[in-house]
């Protein structure tokens, strides 16, 4: 798959500039696996090293069978079907451009088509460079190309964030091996397989060119797929001396399982690639060169065949290539050299390349910092109690407190002063009653604390009120109660929402600007919008707790509000290990007319976060809930962690996830050090 395909532009011109003679692959004879007119680039460039390539194609690439499922592929992405593209080679640029002509349209134009109908959709993947290069020529720029590794692997390694159901077009060769396809399916991606080109075996070698492989007097091969590798066994039997040399990682190993033992693995599919690999395998005395410098990998030194360097040169290649001088003695190892495992990707990349640059000094990496927290990312939740005359700890949570009314006005001042987005306010009543009465009556702890807040914000943030029941209901549910049939207690959905509906009047009334409805019942959001608009609250915002799960983390809150619950909520609240679910929740919320989402708890549901900040159309808003606070404040008071550094670390990490609000217990703390001068926090 990681194929030369990447490097089949015909490019007459540079023939021209060819020198011969001279160079690090003087006289080298290799074989390279292509028709001359396909391998134009790589045959340039290793004569520009001074080597004697031998062109003769092993496989010929031709048009599918059926031209038809190309053609249904090109309709669909014509109409926006199709989320992404993914392009494994150059000569799938050119069956796509084909089928794209055969359709009236060019490539690029067909694309554009798609992500007009389907905004979002018809994003495009390359495996590597070349391929990139070949998209690029038929005016198609990549959304995607793989860094570390250009092949389907690395693709796989790479490819963006996981959306649940998402469909990517995977035209391929019909020898493809399904490792992409696999790979994106238990990704929860759906791969849409179409041959995009065959290959065949070539016809036979020219006899010479097999006498000659069979003796010795071509040094070196490129196998540029396993078809290629499995083609040529069948024709000759390679000397120990010739090294072999591959294009990539999957080819070495299917020409390692057949028998074909591979020095070296140029570290991308591309012809400058190869030359630097053959140079390193051919140079002599290099030993293998140590991690993270080499230009490629050069395998275990027993297959290098440096020894077969005198066999390598056609003997009438000039200027004739003097022995090699012996090897210097290696240095002394106190460890043996590691065998090459074949699970690890074994590339070492280019010496040129050296990512710890970006992280020399502070001011760099403050440079390059790719997550940036503002306090106007942060949201304070806040407690207010019912009748308390000095502000009361709350155990589980050290720092937090129940505010009372004058100790609250201060909170919200202080979050206004350190520049935070908002507060989210919470009630704690006297009392309770089975239908939550207090959080409809306009004098209830909640709704004056409303007041309160919006008053001492000035208008520098935003109010935000927690709409729910559990902190009003002597049950401790989110919602009102009835009996189900075999008597058991049943959080009853429809009942519930009027009492939504009246609360999100009321606490409009009493001035929050946005309502958070967090109960997690079917159809809370439209409910509680048509209730606003009704009353003429069409400015007051909504902000769905969408993806909330029933979650352990929520213990410590439980005792700031002095929860009455018995039992639990998975009734109402998701069940943790559903990810597509949440994805359904959200799409509901947003359809119900929710200005924000949210995903809550945020640090173990970060996936779940990046799902969501990747497809929603809103705001999204992650929720580091109580227990989320109470771990960290509890191992940082046990010296066990660095407070500070573990605090904006958990922060950054759900910014980093998408999330573009942030409710933590840690607001007004974090906001400080985010404008120090220094701060630490990038
Ligand atoms: N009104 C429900 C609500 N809103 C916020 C939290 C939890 C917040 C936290 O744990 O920090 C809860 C509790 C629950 O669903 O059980």
């Amino acid at each position: 798959m990681s194929d030369l395909t990447d490097v089949t532009a015909p490019d007459a011109g540079a023939l021209a500039e060819v020198e011969t003679g001279g160079g690090p692959l003087a006289g080298l004879r290799v074989l390279v696996p292509r028709s001359a007119d396909r391998a134009g680039p790589l045959l340039d460039a290793l004569r520009r090293a001074g080597a004697d390539p031998v062109a003769a194609p092993l496989v010929t690439i031709a048009r599918p069978i059926d031209p038809a499922p190309m053609d249904d592929a090109a309709a669909r992405l014509a109409a926006g079907g199709y989320d992404w593209v993914a392009v494994t080679s150059g000569f799938t640029v050119d069956s796509l451009e084909a089928a794209a002509l055969r359709a009236g349209h060019t490539l690029a134009d067909l694309l554009a088509a798609g992500r007009l109908a389907n905004p979002g959709s018809t994003r495009v993947a390359a495996v590597g460079d070349a391929t990139a290069a070949a998209l690029a020529r038929a005016q198609v720029p990549a959304d995607f190309v793989p860094v570390a590794l250009q092949s389907a692997r690395g693709m796989l390694a790479e490819w963006p964030s996981t959306r649940l159901g998402a469909t990517v077009l995977l035209p391929q060769s019909d020898l493809a091996e399904p490792t992409l396809s696999d790979g994106l399916a238990a990704r929860g991606w759906e791969p849409v397989t179409v041959v995009s080109y065959t290959n065949r075996p070539a016809p036979s070698l020219p006899p010479e060119l097999v006498a000659d492989l069979a003796a010795g007097r071509v040094g070196a091969v490129v196998l540029t797929s396993g078809s290629v590798a499995r083609r040529l066994v069948q024709q000759v039997a390679l000397p120990a001396t010739t090294l072999v040399c591959s294009i990539g990682p999957r080819t070495a190993e299917v020409a390692a399982d057949l028998g074909l033992p591979v020095g070296v693995v140029a570290d991308r599919p591309v012809p400058d690639a190869v030359v630097a690999a053959l140079v390193a395998a051919v140079t002599p005395g290099q030993p293998t060169p140590p991690s993270g410098t080499g230009p490629a990998t050069t395998l275990p030194a027993a297959t290098l065949p440096t020894a077969a360097l005198p066999t390598a040169l056609a003997p009438s290649a000039p200027p004739p290539r003097t022995a090699p001088p012996p090897a210097p003695s290696p240095a002394p190892r106190s460890h043996p050299a590691p065998e090459p495992d074949p699970q690890v990707n074994p590339v070492i990349p280019d010496r040129r390349n050296r990512p710890r640059r970006l992280r020399t000094t502070a001011a760099v990496r403050r440079m390059v910092s790719e997550t940036r927290l503002r306090p106007a990312d942060l949201v304070l939740p806040l407690f207010i109690k019912e009748g308390l005359t000095a502000p009361h700890p709350i155990a589980s949570m050290p720092g937090v407190v129940q505010h009372t009314r004058a100790s609250l006005r201060t909170a919200v001042e202080q979050a206004a002063d350190a520049g935070l987005a908002g507060v989210m306010l919470f009630g704690v009543p006297l009392v309770r009653d089975a239908t939550g009465t207090g959080a409809t009556d306009p004098h209830g702890i909640l709704n004056l604390a409303i007041a309160d807040a919006v008053a001492a914000a000035d208008g520098r943030l935003v109010v935000m009120a927690d709409l729910c029941l559990d902190e009003f209901t002597d049950h401790g549910h989110c919602g009102v109660l009835r009996p189900g049939p075999d008597g058991e207690v049943v959080v009853d959905n429809d009942a519930t929402l009027d009492r939504y509906a009246e609360m999100a009047v009321v606490q409009a009334r009493a001035g929050a600007h946005l309502v958070a409805p967090s109960g997690m019942m079917d159809h809370q959001i439209a409910r509680v919008r048509d209730a606003l608009d009704e009353a003429g609250f069409t400015d007051v915002l909504v902000l769905a707790y969408a993806a909330k799960y029933a979650s352990a983390f929520y213990g410590p809150f439980r005792d700031a509000v002095e929860s009455t619950l018995e039992g639990d909520r998975r009734t109402y609240q998701m069940d943790p290990g559903n990810r597509r679910e949440a994805a359904r929740e959200v799409a509901a919320d947003v359809a119900e007319g929710a200005d924000l989402v949210m995903v809550k708890p945020a640090l173990p549901y970060l996936d779940v976060l990046a799902d969501v900040a990747a497809t929603s159309p809103v705001p999204v808003a992650a929720y580091q809930v109580s227990g989320e606070y109470a771990m960290i404040e509890a191992a940082a008071a046990n010296g066990w962690i660095d407070r500070r550094r573990a605090i904006e670390e958990s922060v950054l990490s759900i910014r980093r996830a998408g999330a573009e609000l942030i409710l933590t217990y840690w607001a007004t703390e974090l906001a400080g050090w985010l404008t120090e001068p220094t701060g630490s926090t990038r």
